[in-house]
């Protein structure tokens, strides 16, 4: 069923019991019912500079699409955030099938993948490193996908990953525009205080979950799943997939949404 955790589909990597104090963690399922309009929660500022894009990284969990973060060129700010916060990677978490992937889910619903654009807090510290261990250091908004018509502005992206199938390697990828992966209305959003879905699982994060999903196309997922966990020089290669976390406690948290 869509409902198996990542431990029981696939041993990814060993979770830790319990993350220190971990009151914070991610993943959660967001029951819409439960989350609270929150009529103070500004439009979200994206501004997105192509010519920032660097490469894509195979880092043996994930490809994550790099960007030059050493100036305010591709920001972030307003909706729930009271900083500005600059764009340093995104990536995407998938599953082996259509069935599951994503791992946020909208009353217990899974999508097949979910995108992670990273931002950290530009105006309060100065390097990614830094703001990854501060509880207002990290937004990342996420983005599900559906499969359905093909996303031609991710086709340039899907046609550069044969060239990072292996864990460590890395393909120079520029002039890249991340905004044309985010769904035509991004005002509609839940937000919360949440962590790093990845080790070190750090609670820095003010999650952005966008209500509006996009669409790509089986081919394209196709190719995600043509990745590998291994190294060339490995002699058993894993296909890299359900790269998720499993969801965790709310713990009284409260999700926020910015519309009724
Ligand atoms: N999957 S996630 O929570 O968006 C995320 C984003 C940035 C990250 O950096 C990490 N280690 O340096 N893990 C991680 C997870
Ligand atoms: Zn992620």
């Amino acid at each position: 069923s869509s409902k198996l955790a990542l431990s029981q589909v696939h041993p990814m990597w060993q979770e830790p019991l319990a993350v220190p104090g971990g009151d914070r963690q991610s993943p959660v399922d967001i029951v819409v019912r439960e989350s609270i309009f929150d009529p103070q929660l500004r439009p979200l500022k994206v501004q997105y500079d192509p010519r920032t894009c660097q490469q894509i990284w195979n880092n043996g969990y994930s490809f994550l699409v790099e960007y030059d973060d050493t100036t305010d060129k591709s920001t972030l700010k307003g909706g729930p955030l009271e900083d500005q916060f600059r764009l340093c990677q995104f990536h995407f978490h998938w599953g082996e099938n259509n069935t599951w992937g994503s791992e946020h889910s909208i009353d217990r619903r899974l999508y097949p993948a979910e995108l992670h654009l990273v931002h950290w807090n530009s105006d309060k510290y100065s390097l990614f490193e830094e703001s990854v261990i501060e509880e207002n250091g990290l937004a990342v908004i996420a983005v599900f996908l559906k499969v359905g018509k093909r996303h031609e502005g991710l086709q340039k992206l899907v046609d550069a990953l044969p060239a990072v199938r292996h864990k460590d390697s890395v393909v120079e990828f520029t002039k890249f525009d991340p905004a044309c992966l985010l769904p035509e209305n991004i005002n509609d959003y839940w937000t919360y205080a949440g962590s790093l879905t990845t080790p070190p699982l750090t609670e820095a994060v003010t999650w952005i979950v966008m209500k509006q999903h996009i669409e790509v196309s089986h081919d394209q997922l196709a190719v995600f799943r043509s990745l590998l966990f291994t190294s060339a020089e490995e002699q058993l290669q894993r296909s890299m997939v359900n790269n998720f976390r499993v969801q965790q406690a709310l713990k009284g948290r409260t999700v926020r949404s910015s519309f009724t």
